[in-house]
């Protein structure tokens, strides 16, 4: 069986190509990456760390490497003669790889193949696999549609494992933490005949990638914000700080008393789950940069994304989402010259008002909300 994973960077070989590999998945990295693409083709295998105690190694083989802007065709063929295809390489990236996978699809359709496909987005994103859809639908026929319709997947997930950034003097080793969880919407999947081991398909995975991100992303946004506000470089500097650990502390209160509100979660449980991340943030044989986990301030601070939707449920609610509000006014400030989103957004709040850019960027339309997040901008 074949795979064709887009985005071979952090989580595609440190998670995704762990559990394709344990799955007697061959994988066909698409990436443009030279040197990572390079080194994939040449040893047809590489290695992952566990950032622990015991430093376990992991094998992972059958691996090679495609780069998508040399070599387009190659990457429609392994589309096309694919067992799935799956992605890990932003958000902000999918719709530049859409149309490479529906001409993967359409070559498909051409040569017969009716053998059903998954395309799964592995993204920190509500609804990733179905917003690639409607990106690779852009590129497609009436036929190439129907076909669609009949044979191809593209079932959410959520995948959570913290993966920094690397530096190793081999380009492929990649170290990772344990801890890692892949969910995918069985009720979006069409390929019934391949259920991966050690991935849960659930029936619905709204209130898991919405735990996630709104838990392990929010709490993660928050540490590297306030830590940055606090001038912190890492992770673990920041945390190490008990005015950063009580500014997370308070948001995953805020964010887990409407995830219990919304979804039913066990208090005890969810109490755990938020303790469970607490400690991997501090895992003492990982270091990430909060240039990492701060990256693209403007796709964080969107109207789906990590605080302003929490923060909007929380206020239609009557739930507590000051500290969300808190950490909203310290992302304004988030300046990194080497961050092309932050770059812009402080561009923008230097010829706009601050509640104009709030506007544009979080797409709110509730003028209380954007008064406070302006309120404690000007706190801070
Ligand atoms: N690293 C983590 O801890 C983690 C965990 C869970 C989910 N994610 C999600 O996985 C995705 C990837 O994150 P990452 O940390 O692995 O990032 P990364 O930067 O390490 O990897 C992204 C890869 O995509 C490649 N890429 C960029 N533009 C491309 C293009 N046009 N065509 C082909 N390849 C291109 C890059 O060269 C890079 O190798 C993001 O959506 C992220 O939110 C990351
Ligand atoms: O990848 P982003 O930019 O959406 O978020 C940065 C980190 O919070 C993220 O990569 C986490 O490490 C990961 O989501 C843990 O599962």
């Amino acid at each position: 069986m074949k795979a064709t994973h887009f985005g071979a960077g952090n989580i595609g070989r440190g998670f995704i190509g762990e559990i394709l590999y344990q799955n007697g998945f061959s994988i066909d990295f698409v990436d443009i990456n030279e040197t990572i693409i390079d080194a994939l083709k040449e040893r047809n295998s590489y290695e992952i760390e566990l950032a622990a105690a015991e430093k376990k190694h992991i094998k992972v083989e059958q691996v090679t490497g495609i780069n998508n802007q040399k070599d387009p065709e190659a990457v429609i063929a392994s589309v096309a003669t694919s067992d799935i295809v799956t992605t890990a390489i932003g958000p902000n990236i999918l719709p530049f790889i859409a149309e490479l996978i529906a001409k993967g699809i359409q070559k498909r359709r051409l040569e017969g193949n009716d053998t059903p496909l998954d395309v799964i987005a592995c993204e920190n994103m509500i609804g990733g696999s179905q917003f690639l859809l409607n990106k690779v639908r852009e590129f497609l026929n009436e036929e190439d549609l129907s076909y669609v319709d009949d044979f191809i997947g593209f079932p959410n997930a959520a995948v959570d494992r913290i993966v920094p950034m690397q530096q190793h003097e081999d380009p492929l080793f990649v170290s990772v933490e344990p801890f890692c969880e892949w969910l995918v919407d069985d009720t979006q999947s069409k390929a019934k005949q391949i259920r991966l081991d050690n991935v849960g398909y659930v029936s619905d995975l709204t209130p898991y990638i919405e735990r996630k991100l709104f838990s392990v992303n929010t709490g993660h946004a928050t540490t590297a914000y306030t830590g940055n506000y606090y001038r912190y470089t890492t992770i673990g500097e920041a945390i190490a700080d008990d005015k950063v650990l009580n500014q997370l502390k308070a948001v995953l209160q805020e964010t887990g008393d409407l995830l219990i509100a919304k979804w039913d979660f066990a208090r005890s449980q969810h109490e755990q789950y938020i303790q469970k991340i607490i400690e991997r943030f501090k895992n003492p044989y990982i270091s990430d940069d909060v240039s990492r986990v701060a990256r693209t301030p403007i796709r964080k601070l969107g109207y789906d994304e990590r605080f302003i939707r929490p923060i909007r449920e929380a206020k239609e609610r009557g739930l507590a989402y000051q500290s969300l509000v808190n950490v909203v006014a310290m992302i304004l400030q988030y300046d990194d010259p080497n961050d092309e989103e932050s770059v812009r957004l402080q561009k923008m709040l230097k010829e706009n008002s601050v509640a104009d850019v709030i506007y544009e960027v979080t797409g709110l339309s509730d003028a209380s909300i954007v008064d406070e997040i302006v309120e404690k901008t000007g706190e801070n």
